[in-house]
């Protein structure tokens, strides 16, 4: 969806360019438009744009954007075998070159001086053959697939109009030839009558509909496109311009917030852009953007207007689509969390304001789960929609708001209540609708609602405090035997229901896919580079925003939840390292953290090796995080599992070393790979003696064992620097970097690793 927006974003401003070139006179400010508007188009720092003579053998360079044009504008230079002008004309596709910097001198011209990292060339072609090439120039990450369709399509179009400006100047030049020959008058009727066929040709031969019309909002011309569009008998030449483009009887201006272009463009002196509905003959409804240009007399006058006009009734329908699926939910059509939450904003800035109440109620379905394990998804998707249909008859005030929150969850706005008792009714309501049976594909369903309910200004001045305390007061209601509704109390807001909640959400949160993955580098601090990701966990709560590892993970643990997560984890962090090996970044391990609970004989084997078969990881590109607990309590059954990993080319590593007592006999009985210091050795290393003798025991002992050893938690220069005086090579912490999420990782390696990782400036 987000390739489809850019590409339809660089289509819209590559049609505004392509319109802007055509109103551009002048060939040197047109060449440097061109490169403008490949930069805007593909969202590069910099651009130019050569011809290529190649039965001369040589290319020039005709403009570029920003300060280059004045440097490269009119330099000549032979057309060398090998670089990229002579592969791009032979080839005459495409070419994106990613790393520049690693070209060898003269491979790429001029351009090499521009120090750009990487370049998108395409070629511009007259009649098949190659004679020119537009080249895009990015620092820092690479251009893509869309990128190149895109600038290929401007390329196409933007060749036309230097076509057509190329036709214009030399029908210029011989009027000036001609000039001397014939007399005044007939001259001055010359030149009309080719600025009037000029006209004509460039008019007719535009794919777009364009609207020629005169300062009495007459038709002067129209081209084919636009006969075809407004489905005209003839030219409609004589005919007023409202008539024909917006099927009006009186000028535009007498509409209503439809501005007259004859009339804005008059007084501006500016091309302006407005969008129109139109009816077609078929009745038939399009949206149709103008872009109404000047068109200028003699004498410098405006005479009228040329209107271009573009058909976007696909491009709004598309845009509606992306609404729709950002701000509802697809199954019930109602409002998602998303636009629930905004619109509870506003209603909470007018309750502020007028001193109002507002109540917030979080719905659950009691037993839901059930209904949709025994009797299927399809039948469970049918019950949330007719709960939908309840819950609307339930709310029918203007201002009420029920959306779904997601799962069998839903939340509802009340934003006009003057009293408690207007939102208990509501609830009541509900709850009685719902005593009436569900009639779904021939099943008679009963279902039950617990209901939690919080009031503004009472229980929370904004709608994340309103809707934490109303989903606080639903576990309530379900503590109370479901099928009730609860008024939120502060005593609510115990550790109880606050664990019972969030033990709830935790459930819900894999299927909602409210979980991410961060990566944070283990640097080789010798060369500067990344042995290394660890993946780290977030959880992104709908309601209480992003809950640090530290708070779910045990609960994960307690309720046995991890193991499902930590599936997922170890999936996502093997298909993750493997895109990035796919890219062609430098490979490197990727660690994952293992609980003790995931740790089942058979099982962890099965997962480990479905999660490299289903990413095609190669096992030595996994570690798996164990802590020292794991070792203390491990049966020869754990031991027999880390083995056969071993085998597999899986390492394993001790993490939080230092801190669980574990002894060297636990080191020699399992394959251990990797010893991470705990970071509480690291915290004072640099002031405190006892950890630098710690740490370098630990260091020493490790390198006997043949043991890479990795130092947790570098936050300082001091702290690297006693670490590197103690021979540790691995290092990992916020000194170099915080985890980041995986799109911020790409990045760090598009462009050379080592000049934008921060610890290379202590390597
Ligand atoms: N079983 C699983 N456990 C996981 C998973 N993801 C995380 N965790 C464990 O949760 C604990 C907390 O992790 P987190 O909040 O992500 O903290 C990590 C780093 O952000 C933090 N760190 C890294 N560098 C520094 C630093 O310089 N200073 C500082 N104060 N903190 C730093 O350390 C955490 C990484 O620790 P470790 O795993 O020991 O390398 C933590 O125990 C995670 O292991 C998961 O998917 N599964």
């Amino acid at each position: 969806m987000a390739h489809l927006k850019r590409y339809n974003d660089g289509l819209v401003k590559l049609d505004l360019w392509i319109r802007r070139l055509l109103t551009v006179g002048d060939e040197e400010a047109l060449h440097t438009a061109l490169c403008d508007g490949a930069c805007d188009i593909v969202r590069a720092e910099t651009a130019a744009f050569t011809t290529i003579d190649l039965p001369g053998g040589s290319i020039t360079y005709r403009g570029a954007s920003g300060s280059w044009h004045q440097m490269m504008q009119g330099v000549t230079t032979p057309l060398k075998r090998g670089n990229l002008f002579s592969s791009l004309a032979a080839c005459g596709t495409p070419l994106r070159a990613d790393h520049l910097s690693m070209l060898s001198r003269g491979s790429f011209e001029l351009f090499q001086i521009m120090e750009m990292d990487t370049a998108l060339l395409v070629p511009l072609l007259e009649e098949g053959r190659v004679t020119g090439c537009l080249s895009a120039f990015r620092i820092g990450y690479p251009f893509d697939q869309i990128d190149e369709q895109i600038l290929q399509q401007y390329a196409h179009s933007a060749s036309m109009v230097l076509r057509t400006s190329s036709l214009m100047k030399d029908l210029r030049q011989q009027a000036m030839a001609l000039e001397d020959e014939v007399t005044e008058r007939s001259r001055a009727e010359l030149k009309l009558e080719e600025a009037n066929a000029f006209l004509h040709s460039v008019v007719s031969g535009v794919a777009e509909p364009l609207v020629v019309i005169g300062p009495d909002r007459r038709v002067i011309m129209t081209n084919r496109a636009a006969k075809n569009f407004f489905q005209l008998d003839g030219d409609a030449k004589g005919a007023y311009c409202y008539n024909v483009v917006r099927g009006l009887d009186v000028p535009c201006v007498m509409e209503e917030g439809t501005p007259c272009p004859l009339e804005e463009v008059r007084n501006s002196g500016e091309t302006m852009l407005s969008t129109l509905h139109h009816r077609t003959r078929d009745g038939e409804h399009r949206v149709v953007e103008i872009m109404a240009s000047p068109l200028v007399g003699p004498d410098g006058s405006i005479s009228g207007i040329i209107e271009s006009l573009r058909d976007i009734t696909a491009r709004k329908e598309a845009e509606k689509t992306i609404r729709q699926m950002a701000y509802y939910d697809a199954l019930t059509g109602l409002p998602n969390r998303r636009l629930f939450n905004d619109r509870l904003r506003q209603s909470l800035a007018l309750a502020r304001r007028h001193k109002r109440l507002l109540a917030v109620m979080f719905l659950d379905l009691d037993r839901f789960k059930l209904i949709n394990d025994t009797l299927g998804h399809a039948l469970g998707d049918q019950l949330l929609m007719a709960v939908t249909k309840r819950l609307k008859e339930c709310c029918r005030r203007d201002g009420d708001t029920v959306a779904r929150q997601g799962g069998d969850e839903f939340i509802i706005n009340l934003s006009a209540v003057t009293d408690v008792k207007d939102a208990v009714k509501v609830a009541q309501k509900i709850i009685e609708s719902f005593k009436k049976s569900f009639q779904i594909s021939g099943h008679e369903l009963f279902i039950t609602t617990s209901i939690g309910i919080s009031i503004f200004p009472y229980d929370g001045r904004n709608a994340e405090e309103l809707i934490k305390n109303a989903d606080f007061a639903m576990y309530r209601a379900k503590e109370h035997g479901r099928n009730n509704y609860q008024l939120y109390t502060p005593e609510m807001n115990t550790k109880a229901v606050e664990r019972l909640s969030l033990e709830n959400s935790l459930r819900k949160a894999i299927e909602r896919e409210e979980f991410v993955l961060h990566y944070q580098p283990k640097v080789n601090v010798e060369h500067g580079q990344i042995s290394c990701m660890e993946a780290l966990v977030r959880w992104q709560h709908p309601t209480l925003g992003v809950v640090p590892p530290a708070r779910f993970i045990p609960l994960a643990e307690e309720t046995g939840l991890i193991v499902p997560l930590g599936e997922w984890v170890l999936r996502t962090a093997c298909r993750q390292n493997k895109e990035w090996q796919d890219i062609g970044y430098p490979p490197m391990q990727i660690a994952v953290n293992l609980s003790p609970r995931q740790l089942q004989p058979g099982k962890t084997v099965a997962m480990v090796e479905a999660a490299l078969r289903d990413s095609r990881l190669d096992p030595h590109w996994l570690v798996l995080e164990i802590t020292e607990s794991v070792l203390m309590a491990g049966d020869e059954a754990t031991v027999e599992i880390f083995r056969y990993l071993e085998r597999l080319g899986v390492q394993i590593a001790i993490d939080d070393f230092g801190i669980g007592y574990s002894s060297l006999y636990y080191l020699k009985k399992f394959p251990v790979h990797t010893l991470k210091i705990d970071r509480s050795f690291i915290r004072d290393i640099a002031s405190n003696p006892d950890d630098e003798a710690i740490t370098s025991a630990v260091i020493s002992m490790a390198h006997g064992l043949n043991l890479k050893v990795v130092a947790e938690g570098v936050e300082t220069v001091d702290q690297l620097e006693v670490l590197r005086s103690l021979k540790c090579r691995y290092m990992q912490g916020y000194l170099f970097s915080r985890p980041m999420p995986a799109d911020q990782v790409v990045p760090m390696f598009g462009r050379a690793a080592e000049s934008c990782l921060n610890f290379c400036r202590w390597c």
